[in-house]
This record gives structure tokens, C-alpha cells and sequence, in this order.
């Protein structure tokens, strides 16, 4: 079998906005990518052995001093190259094109007009619609280029040097709304780059279960099991590579769901033959969140317990080299690298002590969560499991807004059960990513059997997504939303009003810490 490394997209990251969407095009199409800082050095560039090289849209001008800039030398390591928006601006200017500023900002859509006999436009009609998003523009291609595409306001839509392989395309065809967009995407890739399409899943969980023995075999390895998507498939997928040497250690932390700790125990009890330890261990968060209020310090909080639970854990095991952890692609980007900002710690990834005394095991660190659902299902994991809406790690502690009291995990967890029991009833459970109640912390004045209330308002957060990057609130039917908030007021104590959630992300965040 080829190895996946030797098919290998590097999508040199320039902080544009679509960066994680053409990361999931090219994956879309079968090919392994993954997304790198521009200022990735030549040589850890080298190392990559990438078999192309995307560069990305971003926010600044090529001509501006100090503008971000990949080593220029990557054009003269006969990779083929795609430049998209800002990166092939980056391109024209460093071939001595000419970019320049336009009058007017152009963002949406515009009439490509093609020449023909470009791969990238290879089958693809003369009268598509691309999407712009730009200021800047090519105004002259440089030497050696040959445009390939122009619309009303650009002259340079697309240019190409088609016997050195760059290309630069000024629209975004990772976007949906850029007609024919992924068969670009899919040309340069496969007309261009000359991929196969080896990122599969079953080719994936071959070469990962190689890497995992290669790297673990004969050693002793913990999987932090939350019996959510990705630790389930983390653990499915570890013990296969390295059977009983695993044992999986399910934290009970005192902030999971309703009868959440009884199920997941049940569940990996009965169904799979692994090492399984549940550790309940309410009393100890509980204790250390006392009087913690910022949501960042709560994660910090949780993230560190966890670890050091799990070195106490492996002290009693006897000796352990590896954690597993099912950390995914978004938790990484979310928690902050060298060009993302960190938005919230993640507990286990920006959550982590310094001092931790394990290496680390983390198949899906470059995945998101549908590839992880197809592993799940290629693995034979039940529906139960690999449909599970995502919880986050941190639990309810992250739903109760403020300090974490025992009184205000009791109502949002009582409020979250019938949540979620009315999802399920209106069969609504596969479309919507994530469904749950939060205690925003707000008192306020109701009336209840003819007598004044002074009590809690609980809120309805519901959202669709396809890897919880950007989210929409869910439309969920007004009768829907009318039983649950019924519901909750009637048997939950000490709430009188109910609020749904009506915010995507970007602005807000799925979880309200
Ligand atoms: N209660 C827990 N006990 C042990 N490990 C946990 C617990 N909660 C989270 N973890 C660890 O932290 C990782 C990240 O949590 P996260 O919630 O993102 O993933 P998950 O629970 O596996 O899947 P999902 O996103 O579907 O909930 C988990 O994969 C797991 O390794
Ligand atoms: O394991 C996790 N540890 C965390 O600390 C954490 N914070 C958020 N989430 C989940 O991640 C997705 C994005 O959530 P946000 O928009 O709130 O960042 C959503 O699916 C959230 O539920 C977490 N998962
Ligand atoms: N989307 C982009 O990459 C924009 C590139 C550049 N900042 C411009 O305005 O033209
Ligand atoms: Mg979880």
C-alpha cells in the first residue's frame, strides 16, 4: 500500500478565514493535508515531503511592510503550488506581477471568464460563478505567467506557470457558493499534483494502528475514556494496535449528565472487552472549583485535575508510558497556535500541566469529527457511541456560567435531560450537532400559583455544524422549544423563565465558557 505520507497537501496558513474549510475540500477528494504556519521554515518544509502546497487567503496586503511571507524558496522546490486569494497575490508579487490596491472592495459573486486548456479548469463549463472576497487585486500577471481566467473587475482571475506548476486562482474555490469550486480544488490535486487519493478511512486506520504499535508496543498506555465520539474510537482504535496493554481510566468528575457515569460504565463493560476503571472523583472537583468563577481558570482547573488523577491512576496500574486522548483538529486551532488566537483552552490540549510525566498518543489530532465518526463506524463502534452528540470534557462546569455550586449542576442537569429527552422524542437528535441547557446565573421576578417567584433562568442552546468551527442555532420546531420550556419550568425547582439561544458561531461560541 502507498503510505499516506507520501501523499501529503501542506496548506500554508496566512490567517484567512476559509483556511480550515480548504483544509476539509482537499480531504473531501481523498487527500492527506494538513494546515502549517506561513512562516514554516524551508526546512521543516522539506521535511513534510508534500506533494503540493496550498496557500491561503488572509487579511493583509502583499505589498504592505512587514506583510506575512513564506520563504520564497518553496516556488524553486518543484512542488506544485496553489496560490488562493492573498496566496496568489503573494505569488504575482513575488514574480514581479504587479498587485495593487482597487477602488472598490469585491465580495461575493463574479462571472469567470476562462481560457481554455487549464488544468485547474479542466471539465469544467465556460459559465461558472465564482466568490470573491477581496480589495487587492493582480493587475498584471508576471513574466512567464499566463492568465487563465478573468472576470468584469479583475484582469488576473487566475494565472499560471504550467511548467513550473504554480498556479493562483484571486476567488475563494473553497467556498460553496464558488460554482465548481471543489473540481478546482480537485484538479489541482489530481491533474497537477498527481494524487491518488490514499486518505481513506480504512487506509487510515492501517497506517495508524502501524504507528501506534511501532510506537507503543510492549508498553503500558492509559486512554482518558469520557465514553464520548472521540476517546471511544481513540480506545477502539489503540486496542487494536495494541490490545490489553490498554486500559482505559473513565473520570466521574461530578459534572457529567444525568446517569451519564452509570451508562458509559455499562456500556464499555458490556460491549467491549477492554481494561475499563472508572474513577469517581466528584468530590475532589468539586472541592477545587469552589469559589472559581473565570470560566478560562475553571478549564485550567479541570484540565490539570484530570492529568493528575491520571498519574495517580497509573502509579496503580504499575508503570505508564502513554496517555491517548481523543483531542481532534478543532480543539488544537481553538486552543491557539502560531497563527490562531486562542479563543478557550481546551482541557486537554491548552488545559495540560507542565509537569505531566506521559507522552502522548492522539490518532486524531489532524482529523475533525465526521472523519472520526467514519473510523468509529469502520470500526464497528455502535450508534450509541459514534452519533453521540459531542460533551465537552469540562462537563457542566462549563454550562453552570460563574463559580460551580452542587445546587446549579442539579437544575442544568435536570434541565439538560429534558433537552435532550425532546430532541430525541421529535426525532431530531441526527440533525442538530449539539443540544443542552445552560444556567446563565440570571434571577428574575415570575409568578407561580398566584405568588411572586424570584428564580433561576435556564437557556436552550441548540446549534447545527459540521465540525463545530462555525455553527448556526438550530431551527427547532416553536412547539418543540414550547415542551421543553413547559416542561423544565414544571419540573425543574427554582426556575421560572426559559430563553433560547439564538446566536451563531462566529459571534458567540457553542458553549457559553
Ligand atoms: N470524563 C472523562 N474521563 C476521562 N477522560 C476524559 C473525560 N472527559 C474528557 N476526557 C478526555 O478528554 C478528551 C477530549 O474531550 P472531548 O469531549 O473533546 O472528546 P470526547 O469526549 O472523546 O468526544 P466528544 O467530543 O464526542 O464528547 C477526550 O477525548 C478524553 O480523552
Ligand atoms: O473536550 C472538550 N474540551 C473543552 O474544553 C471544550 N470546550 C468546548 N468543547 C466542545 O468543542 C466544540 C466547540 O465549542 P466552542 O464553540 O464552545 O469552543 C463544542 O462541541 C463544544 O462542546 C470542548 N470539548
Ligand atoms: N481573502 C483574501 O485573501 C484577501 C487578500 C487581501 N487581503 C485582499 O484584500 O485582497
Ligand atoms: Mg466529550
Amino acid at each position: 500500500m502507498k503510505k499516506l505520507e507520501k501523499e501529503k497537501i501542506l496548506i500554508l496558513d496566512f490567517g484567512g478565514q476559509y483556511n480550515q474549510l480548504i483544509a476539509r475540500r482537499v480531504r473531501e477528494q481523498n487527500v492527506y493535508c494538513e494546515v502549517v504556519p506561513f512562516h514554516l521554515s524551508l526546512e521543516e518544509i522539506e521535511k513534510k515531503e508534500a506533494t503540493g502546497i496550498i496557500l491561503t487567503g488572509g487579511p493583509s496586503s502583499v505589498y504592505a511592510e512587514g506583510a506575512p511571507a513564506c520563504n520564497p524558496a518553496i516556488f524553486d522546490l518543484d512542488i506544485p503550488i496553489l496560490g488562493i486569494c492573498y496566496g496568489g497575490q503573494l505569488m504575482a508579487h513575488h514574480f514581479d506581477g504587479k498587485v495593487s490596491k482597487s477602488e472598490k472592495r469585491e465580495y461575493g459573486k463574479a462571472a469567470l471568464k476562462m481560457k481554455a486548456g487549464s488544468p485547474i479548469f479542466k471539465g469544467i463549463p465556460e459559465d461558472v460563478n465564482c466568490w470573491m472576497s477581496h480589495t487587492d487585486f493582480i493587475e498584471r500577471a508576471p513574466e512567464n505567467f499566463t492568465v487563465s481566467a478573468s472576470t468584469e473587475s479583475c484582469p488576473v482571475a487566475a494565472m499560471e506557470n504550467r511548467e513550473r506548476k504554480l498556479y493562483a486562482l484571486q476567488f475563494h474555490p473553497e467556498v460553496e457558493h464558488s460554482q465548481m469550486g471543489k473540481e478546482m480544488i480537485r484538479n489541482f490535486l489530481y491533474e497537477v499534483a498527481g494524487a491518488k487519493g490514499t486518505w481513506t478511512t480504512e487506509n487510515y486506520i492501517e497506517e495508524e494502528v502501524a504507528r501506534i504499535r511501532e510506537k507503543a508496543a510492549g508498553k503500558k498506555v492509559l486512554c482518558a475514556l469520557s465514553g464520548g465520539v472521540d476517546s471511544s474510537v481513540a480506545a477502539a482504535l489503540v486496542h487494536k494496535a495494541i490490545g490489553d496493554d490498554l486500559t482505559c481510566v473513565f473520570v466521574d468528575h461530578g459534572l457529567l449528565r444525568k446517569d451519564e457515569g452509570d451508562w458509559v460504565e455499562k456500556i464499555f463493560k458490556d460491549q467491549f472487552k477492554m481494561n475499563f476503571i472508572r474513577v469517581n472523583a466528584e468530590e475532589r472537583f468539586l472541592s477545587k472549583l469552589k469559589g472559581v468563577s473565570d470560566p478560562e481558570k475553571k478549564r485550567k482547573i479541570i484540565g490539570n485535575e484530570f492529568i493528575y488523577l491520571f498519574q495517580e491512576e497509573a502509579i496503580k496500574i504499575g508503570e505508564i508510558d502513554y496517555l491517548v486522548q481523543g483531542t481532534l483538529y478543532p480543539d488544537i486551532i481553538e486552543s491557539g497556535t502560531d497563527t490562531a488566537s486562542t479563543i478557550k483552552s481546551h482541557h486537554n490540549v491548552g488545559g495540560l500541566p507542565k509537569d505531566m510525566t506521559f507522552g502522548l498518543i492522539e490518532p486524531f489530532k489532524y482529523l475533525f469529527k465526521d472523519e472520526v465518526r467514519n473510523v468509529g463506524e469502520e470500526l464497528g463502534l455502535p450508534d450509541e457511541i459514534v452519533w453521540r452528540q459531542p460533551f465537552p470534557g469540562p462537563g457542566l462546569a462549563v454550562r453552570v456560567l460563574g463559580e460551580v455550586t452542587e445546587e446549579k449542576l442539579h437544575i442544568v442537569r435536570e434541565a439538560d435531560h429534558i433537552v435532550r429527552e425532546e430532541i430525541k422524542k421529535a426525532g431530531l437528535a441526527r440533525d442538530i450537532w449539539q443540544y443542552f441547557a445552560v444556567l446563565p446565573g440570571i434571577q428574575s421576578v415570575g409568578v407561580m400559583g398566584d405568588e411572586r417567584t424570584y428564580a433561576h433562568t435556564v437557556g436552550i442552546r441548540a446549534i447545527t455544524s459540521s465540525d463545530a468551527m462555525t455553527a448556526d442555532w438550530a431551527k427547532i420546531p416553536h412547539e418543540v422549544l414550547d415542551t421543553m420550556s413547559r416542561r423544565i419550568v414544571n419540573e425543574v425547582e427554582d426556575v421560572n423563565r426559559i430563553v433560547y439561544d439564538i446566536t451563531s458561531k462566529p459571534p458567540a461560541t457553542v458553549e457559553w465558557e
